[in-house]
């Protein structure tokens, strides 16, 4: 696997500083307020794993499963609920944990319909963001790092379901895309 990827982003290293720095903040913020903490599946389960356990104050984890990716690099613009969360979130303080904001079209999608069901208050914390590649403004309130507009893979994040276990965050050569060369 490691022969595919073309440039390390972001090491283990790096990422675990990022993410006890985001736990702490966030830590601060939700002190007495039992968050409930939203992953969007399927890029975020590392993240969240992670993120998680870098917050040390009690809080409830649930799960949605959305795509609108499919097998390539380009967003369909279309998203799928495959799987929603599976409680009432009226009254709560949500944190939406993501990977990658790109075009922004699946956040903000997705902050819509949980606002329409009565939360407290709605914030995002996402890992990557790709501000050049936006299509719809979408606000973020914990941000790990910001990218240039390449597709990036590892740490939960895929190309056709691929890489999401490599530990590190890194781009891949062309010839993985079936481009020439490399
Ligand atoms: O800002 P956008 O352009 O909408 O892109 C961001 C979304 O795309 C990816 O999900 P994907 O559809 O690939 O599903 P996955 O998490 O299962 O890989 C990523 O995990 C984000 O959820
Ligand atoms: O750069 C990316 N990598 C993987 N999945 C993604 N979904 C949106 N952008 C990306
Ligand atoms: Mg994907």
């Amino acid at each position: 696997m490691r022969d595919d990827i073309k440039e390390v982003y972001f090491t283990e290293e790096q990422l675990r500083d990022k993410v006890r720095e985001l736990g702490a903040r966030i830590t601060e913020d939700y002190r007495g307020k039992n968050p409930l903490i939203v992953s969007v599946l399927k890029g975020s389960y590392i993240f969240m794993a992670d993120l998680t356990r870098a917050i040390d104050t009690p809080c409830n984890v649930d799960f949605m499963v959305v795509s609108s990716y499919g097998n390539g690099t380009k967003t369909s613009g279309e998203v799928q609920i495959i799987k929603d969360i599976a409680q009432p979130i009226d009254g709560r303080d949500l944190l939406i944990v993501e990977d990658i904001l790109d075009s922004g079209v699946t956040l903000h999608y997705l902050m819509q319909i949980l606002a329409a069901r009565g939360a407290n208050s709605i914030r995002l914390c996402t890992l990557l963001s790709k501000p050049e590649r936006r299509k719809i403004d979408v606000n973020v309130d914990y941000l790990g790092f910001e990218i240039p507009d390449e597709f990036v893979v590892g740490y939960g994040l895929d190309y056709a379901e691929k890489y999401r276990n490599l530990p590190y965050i890194g781009i891949l050569k062309p010839h993985v895309y079936g481009g020439e060369g490399e």
